[in-house]
């Protein structure tokens, strides 16, 4: 994970956030509250007819200009419209996807010209968040296949909406659950990647923190209320209160942490050099065009005989190291039998005298 740059905190930094999910899952509720702001006007749902009018239709990006321990953010926030009303969700998914392609095109077609254009503004979602709904049973078909194609586009995070629906043991029940089936089913959600070689051991402590909380558990609310004498932003319910910042109560503010300060440069990496080069290549390559390069087929052929030839060698060296603890081991046993041996001799050696 990359720690901020210094050149980017004086003039700001851009990331573009993504929420997907089915409908009236609390999207725009998790929004407002990621941005402490009414970004998204409360909707009224008490007229069954107005609520079915008043739902995310269509995909709205909307930037807002925030500040994180000092730094400036300005945070592009793309709602997309509810699924799951549908029987064929095909389309909304098309459109989601259609949406994360064409910034990519963009990048790729602004690539390419001679003469830049100064207005070129770079919106590729960096983040997407995945709502699942709270059933306590297991992922659905439909969030499968969401997010498994989503994945191959943008990092995934995926969380578990309305989490104050389920007691704290139906939680981590449903956690494990879904975190069995997105290794199952190989979804390529963002996992909190690090490298044991070159990151530092706070950083791989803390990425194996916040995978161990994937997928977050998040409570969204409008409402704030004065708590101690702080104003807080919390669920009220006949028996209790649902603070949605507190750690104990929900995940929200260790993934606000996380999206807009601690992991907001790695995921706009990741974005950039992983997601958006394979879509480029694909692009490219579906087009005709070779990269002179990388993709000729002798360089990919010496690459494929280097890999082996490590495989080899290390295999190897596995076998030797094998090898030779069992020759240590069995000089132990002989050392021992011969001590043994001696022992006897001399307690015998001892009674004949
Ligand atoms: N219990 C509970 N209710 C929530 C939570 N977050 C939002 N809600 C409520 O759920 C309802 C729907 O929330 P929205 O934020 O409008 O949902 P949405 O996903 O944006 O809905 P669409 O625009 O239809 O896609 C509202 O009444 C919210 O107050 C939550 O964490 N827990």
């Amino acid at each position: 994970m990359a720690v901020i740059r210094r050149k980017n905190v004086k003039k700001g930094l851009s990331f573009t956030l993504m929420s997907v999910g089915a409908s009236g899952l609390g999207k725009s509720t998790f929004i407002n509250a990621l941005c402490e702001s009414a970004v998204f006007d409360k909707k009224d749902y008490s007229n069954p007819e107005q609520a079915a009018v008043e739902k995310t239709v269509e995909i709205t990006p909307i930037t807002v200009d925030l500040e994180e321990d000092g730094i400036k953010l300005s945070l592009t926030i793309i709602d997309t419209p509810g699924f799951g009303d549908n029987i064929n969700n095909e389309r909304c998914f098309n459109d989601i996807l259609n949406y994360i392609e064409a910034q990519y095109d963009y990048v790729v077609s602004e690539e390419s010209r001679i003469r830049r254009n100064p207005k070129y503004q770079d919106n590729r979602v960096h983040a997407c968040i995945y709502f699942i709904p709270p059933t306590g049973h297991a992922l659905r078909e439909l969030d499968i296949e969401f997010m498994r194609r989503l994945g191959s586009r943008v990092n995934v995070i995926p969380v578990i909406a309305k989490a104050d629906s389920l007691s704290p043991a139906e939680l981590v029940d449903f956690k494990k659950r879904v975190m069995e089936d997105i290794e199952y089913y190989k979804i390529p959600i963002y996992n909190f990647p690090y490298d044991d070689e070159i990151d530092d051991d706070e950083t791989i402590e803390e990425n194996n923190e916040l995978r161990a909380l994937l997928p977050f558990a998040v409570v969204g609310s409008d409402d704030e209320v004065i708590i101690n004498g702080r104003r807080v932003r919390c669920r009220q319910y006949p028996w209790g209160v649902v603070e949605i910042d507190n750690v104990k109560h929900c995940d929200f503010s260790k993934l606000r942490y996380m999206l807009l300060s601690s992991h907001l440069q790695d995921l706009k990496e990741i974005t950039h050099d992983i997601l958006y080069e394979q879509y480029r290549t694909e692009k490219l390559s579906r087009e005709g065009v070779v990269d002179l390069d990388s993709d000729l087929p002798e360089n990919r052929l010496k690459e494929e005989q280097l890999r082996r030839e490590e495989e080899r060698l290390r295999e190897r060296e596995l076998k030797v190291r094998a090898e030779l603890t069992a020759r240590q081991n069995e000089l132990l046993a002989k050392e021992e039998a011969l001590k043994n041996l001696e022992a006897k001799l001399s307690s015998q050696n001892n009674i004949n005298n």
